[in-house]
């Protein structure tokens, strides 16, 4: 990396954790103010202390189970060392929450896990309204930036808005995409975007699925049948099936991720509207609870709301 980029990355990172801090602000309001009071005035952490903290971890998203384990590691840490008082609490709930966040290896969006694939081929899931549409967007805007080829596909064919959207999309970032009209065969379009992408040298294509739920069995053979189709073209393709789930939803996100991984092989997951919303939290339940790693988060709506997810930014950002 030259001087110049060097510095030139270093104030985009500053940049994206100030975002990052804003999006968690009110995240932190509701797990560490409460947490703060909950322990305000007392010399050690009590049982009252730990029950006060499950509720608190409960309300803001984390999950029970994942509540349950991080009051389990205290309550072992209390009964060894016999007297912790509260900021050394804070400190261990900091390193609990962070070893129960996946690692993401994508740190970058310029050297991006490629491997050998090119294209590295990336299938979007998830049901409509999460912010599927507009994080393909700004992964596309990002990776552009950072010098990539890039081309969508509009497989997500049942709804004539969702292939428009797309398309303003593409206009909006200047990439190109591979559409058919509305009802077409999903696979097919993506059939139809590997070749385009392979024909033209593209590094990444990035393609839109149908998110519907409502019939598991029609979702996992239209996205197996969308697999195979896509391997006749690119071998190994998809590389990520990322899955976007809207953070603000808490619970319900859990809920869409449990089906989801029941219906296919999701390696990737996107986090977004962690901006505005006090659910924060779930980010940390997901990750435990299915071991998938949590690649991307949307802070925002603009084209530049897209971060990648690094869980030591996310904590830093959180116990701020
Ligand atoms: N604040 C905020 N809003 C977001 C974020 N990501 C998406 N949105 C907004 O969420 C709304 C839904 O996003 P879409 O991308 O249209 O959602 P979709 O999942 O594709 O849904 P359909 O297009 O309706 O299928 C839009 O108003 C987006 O601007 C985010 O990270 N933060």
């Amino acid at each position: 990396m030259g001087l110049f980029d060097f510095f030139k990355k270093k104030e985009s990172n500053v940049q994206e954790q100030v975002e990052l801090d804003k999006s968690l602000e009110k995240t932190k309001e509701g797990l560490f103010s409460k947490i703060t009071k909950a322990v305000v005035g007392k010399s050690t952490v009590d049982d009252d202390v730990l029950d006060e903290l499950e509720e608190i971890l409960v309300n803001s998203d984390v999950g029970v189970q994942t509540t349950l384990k991080i009051i389990e590691r205290i309550q072992a840490r209390v009964a060894r060392d016999k007297y912790i008082n509260t900021s050394e609490l804070n400190e261990i709930l900091r390193a609990e929450i962070q070893s129960l966040l996946s690692e993401n290896n994508s740190n970058d969006f310029r050297n991006f896990e490629y491997g050998d694939h090119k294209p590295y081929v990336i299938m979007v899931v998830g049901v409509n309204g999460v912010g599927k549409t507009t994080t393909i967007g700004k992964l596309a805007h990002k990776l552009k930036l950072a010098g990539n080829k890039v081309v969508l596909g509009a497989a997500d064919t049942f709804r004539a808005a969702a292939v428009d959207q797309l398309k303003l999309w593409a206009e909006r970032v200047n990439v190109r995409i591979v559409a058919q009209p509305m009802g077409s065969d999903p696979a097919s379009v993506a059939f139809d975007t590997l070749q385009s992408a392979v024909a033209n040298g593209d590094d990444v294509a990035i393609i839109d699925t149908a998110g519907r739920l409502h019939n598991k069995v029609a979702l996992m053979n239209e996205l197996t049948k969308i697999k195979q189709v896509m391997q006749k073209v690119v071998p190994g393709a998809p590389h990520e099936i990322l899955l976007v789930l809207d953070a603000s939803t808490g619970q319900n996100a859990i809920e869409q991720c449990k089906q989801f991984t029941q219906a296919t092989e999701v390696n990737a997951l996107a986090l977004t509207k962690l901006d505005g919303t006090a659910k924060g939290g779930v980010v940390i339940g997901i990750s435990d609870q299915f071991k998938i790693p949590v690649k991307y988060i949307g802070v925002g709506e603009g084209i530049e709301h897209l971060q990648l997810f690094n869980k030591k930014e996310f904590v830093d950002s959180l116990f701020k």
